[in-house]
């Protein structure tokens, strides 16, 4: 009777089944039975999922869609929780986006929290399902059974430091970057091993390598062929971390640093995630784009590095102003004090700009777009800096 009662009012009813891979229907058919002529009513419901299949549900499963509302409930506070820090992204319903909609659902308004509402938070829901569907594949346990043979971390924040000692110029983080969803595609004949190689052999201190497949054309076999290839630049993984399993396969494909948005993660998953990291030995840039974000990590302890990003990834707009704004005063004040490297990222593009971020209080920038579409990407990272900053 009471599940009866829950599927007949929209607002406290769940109206989609998620189970791993498969999302279920609304019911379409749900009826009264009775077990014995003693019993009280039972609810059968009829259902059929996005890929065809079909199930019967009844009262006695009611455990499983109980536990399917509080999944939802619990999301619903996560979400409120990172709201209240300012975290504008909210995380994927549990139920998934419907199909279609049926029954009293066709009333149900668009964007009452079933659809992304910006690009950065479609990423992030996209993020989650692949997560889903990898960590099924490769269990906890079975990436911590492959830590044994990941490749040893290299020291990403030396690296940074000794070129900015080396050259008096920030140190470089070369991003080997083919597309991106604001820009397209930036280099037709993308080799990432070649563009790595390259960014090395024209100076840069470190590389980010993108894995996201699916608006940035990256990923992880990119990763580990670059490290593989014998590149001794450290390598940041350039991903959407939303879970501390994917610190552990980044660390298995050979990273030695991942990235850490605040925009995403509220502050207890950051705490949570640089104390993982700091037990892999990882290194985390944790990236920030306004004065509210960047307070939060300021109060977190351990955090080493932190990047300030120039574009929304909300809206793709890019302010090379952002950096200095961020730096001024008591924050700038705090970082010196602390001795945090901070990285300027994003929309770099001449020796001014450059000059200008290193002003405002960067130690080290992270540039891809200007550098990754130059036909020798070596070259690119003479033109960038004004000057030839290779060892040779
Ligand atoms: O190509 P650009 O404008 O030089 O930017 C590089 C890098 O800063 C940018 O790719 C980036 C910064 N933070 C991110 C987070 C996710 C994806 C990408 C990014």
């Amino acid at each position: 009777m009471e599940a009866l009662a829950s599927l007949k009012t929209p607002s406290q009813a769940t109206p989609f089944f998620y189970s791993k891979t498969r999302t279920w229907n609304v019911p379409s058919q749900v009826s009264l039975y009775k077990r014995s002529p003693f019993s009280t009513f039972s609810i059968r419901a009829q259902m059929e999922s996005n890929d065809g299949s079909a199930a019967v549900a009844t009262s006695g499963e009611s455990v499983v869609e109980a536990l399917k509302v509080k999944e939802w409930e619990v999301g619903m506070l996560q979400n409120e929780v990172a709201a209240s820090q300012g975290i504008r992204i909210r995380r994927r319903p549990p139920t998934g986006p419907p199909l279609h909609y049926v029954g009293p659902f066709q009333f149900r308004l668009q964007n009452e929290g079933n659809t992304p509402r910006n690009i950065l938070e479609e990423i992030v829901w996209n993020k989650d399902t692949e997560v889903s569907q990898l960590k099924e594949r490769k269990p906890l346990i079975a990436l911590k059974k492959a830590l044994e043979n990941a490749p040893p971390v290299r020291d990403f924040i030396g690296a940074l430091r000794a070129a900015n000692e080396r050259t008096g110029l920030p140190g470089l983080i070369a991003e080997v970057k083919k597309a991106s969803p604001s820009r397209g595609i930036l280099r037709e004949d993308f080799d990432p091993v070649e563009v790595a190689q390259a960014y090395e052999k024209g100076g840069a201190a470190c590389l980010s390598v993108l894995t996201d497949a699916k608006y940035f054309k990256g990923s992880f076999e990119n990763l580990e062929a670059i490290r593989k290839a014998g590149v001794k630049c450290p390598l940041l993984c350039k991903e959407f971390i939303i879970d501390a399993w994917q610190l552990y396969y980044a660390r298995t494909k050979g990273a030695d640093a991942v990235l850490l948005i605040a925009a995403v993660l509220p502050d207890l998953d950051i705490k949570y995630m640089v104390k993982i990291c700091k037990l892999l030995g990882l290194t985390a840039l944790v990236e920030v784009h306004d004065e509210r974000e960047f307070d939060r990590v300021l109060a977190i302890e351990g955090i080493e590095l932190i990047g300030i990003n120039n574009r929304n990834l909300e809206t793709f707009e890019v302010d090379i102003g952002i950096t200095k704004k961020l730096l001024e005063g008591e924050r700038g004040k705090i970082i010196r004090e602390k001795d945090i490297i901070m990285v300027g990222e994003s929309g770099l593009f001449t020796p001014q700009d450059i000059a200008f971020v290193q002003e405002a209080g960067v130690k080290a920038v992270l540039v891809g777009e200007s550098i990754v579409k130059q036909s020798d990407p070596a070259k690119g990272v003479s033109n960038l800096f004004g000057k030839d900053i290779s060892l040779a």
